[in-house]
């Protein structure tokens, strides 16, 4: 059974909100009917009328049913700009609230907020960056939590790992990495997963030595001590995390090496580099970024993706969505 599979089942009967600011975007459209007439998930479109109703023709998509609406004419845009204005006291002023919120991401955002939809997929169209921002300064972290991480599920015929921060955290300190960990751990747990989580580095148990390596040493140690319940270890290199017999050479002492299968990168160049590898030469099937961490989901897309990765994403929030129930 795939991921997708196990992860419709679950959301099945609960008919969960999943708002995609993107409708305009050819791909983002395309999955939005696929959902819309499947009925499992209620997709709510952002964008120009127009513009969409001209995509479709193009596209000979059928839009029956599927509810659009416009941030620039909608009669809540008020509301949410002195709402945002509020969340972002001190930060941002009146005019801006008002001309942030007419960006479809920005509205989407609060409506999740709101209680509006229940998970918000963006990011065909824009950079990460543009895309959590808004997620970041409206919905902001989970009791908690100081930090969001951005995770990949890399899955390929019966093959299934998580990957994790490939996309937020730049160049994450100790307690940022070990928060990275666990939320990788969580999200492992939920694609039935039981986690094994190795700290990549270009060392194994201190075979090389500087500061990159000390910091993923002291993440693995700070790890272990609050979560003993997870089985986690490192600092290893990918080999000696992944390859059995590399791993009793390079590591003969940990159980977690040559056997993990959720892999911690030291820093985002590696991160995003790495499941970029797996998924171009690898044939993986990359599912991400998924955003941990969030007080609701929101889930980015990277710009090279499908429409059918448009549609995973939908399901993949609806699922995270019924854990905030
Ligand atoms: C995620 C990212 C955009 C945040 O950038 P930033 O410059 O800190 O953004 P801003 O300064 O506008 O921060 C917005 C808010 O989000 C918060 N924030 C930033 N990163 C955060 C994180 N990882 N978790 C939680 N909150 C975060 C900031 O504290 C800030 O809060 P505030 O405005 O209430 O004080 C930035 O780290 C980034 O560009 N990461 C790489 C994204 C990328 O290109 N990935 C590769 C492709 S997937
Ligand atoms: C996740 C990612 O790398 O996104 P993009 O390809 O859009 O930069």
């Amino acid at each position: 059974m795939s991921i997708f599979d196990e992860l419709k089942a679950k959301i099945v009967g609960h008919k969960k909100v999943i708002v995609l600011p993107e409708g305009e975007d050819e791909r983002v459209l395309s999955a939005a009917v696929k959902l819309n007439s499947e009925g499992i998930i209620k997709p709510l479109v952002l964008g120009d009328e127009a513009q969409i109703k001209e995509t479709a023709k193009d596209h000979k998509l059928d839009l029956t049913g599927l509810k659009i609406i416009n941030p620039q004419n909608d009669i809540r845009r008020d509301d949410f700009a002195k709402q945002y204005f509020e969340l972002r006291k001190g930060k941002e002023s009146e005019e801006q609230a008002k001309k942030q919120i007419l960006d479809p991401n920005y509205f989407a955002n609060m409506l999740v907020y709101n209680g509006l939809a229940d998970g918000c997929v963006s990011g065909a169209a824009h950079s990460t960056a543009d895309t959590v921002r808004p997620a970041l300064k409206i919905i902001k972290t989970q009791a908690g939590m100081k930090r969001v991480s951005g995770q990949f599920i890399m899955e390929k015929d019966q093959q299934r790992y998580i990957f994790s921060d490939c996309a937020m955290n730049i160049d994450p300190d100790v307690d940022t990495l070990v928060e990275i960990a666990y939320q990788a751990a969580q999200t492992a747990k939920m694609v039935g997963l039981e986690p094994k989580l190795a700290f990549l580095s270009f060392s194994t148990m201190g075979s090389a030595k500087g500061e990159m390596v000390s910091k993923v040493q002291a993440a693995t140690v700070s790890f272990k001590e609050k979560y003993p319940e997870i089985s986690a270890d490192g600092e290893m290199q990918f080999d000696a995390a992944f390859v059995p017999s590399v791993g009793a050479k390079k590591a003969p002492d940990s159980n977690v090496a040559g056997h993990a299968n959720v892999f911690i990168f030291p820093e985002l160049q590696s991160g995003n580099i790495g499941y970029k590898i797996a998924q171009r030469l690898g044939d993986f099937t990359a599912i991400g970024p998924i955003l941990a961490g969030l007080a609701k989901p929101v889930n980015d897309l990277s710009r090279g993706c499908s429409s059918q990765d448009v549609y995973e994403a939908a399901i993949l929030t609806a699922a995270q969505s019924l854990d905030v129930e």
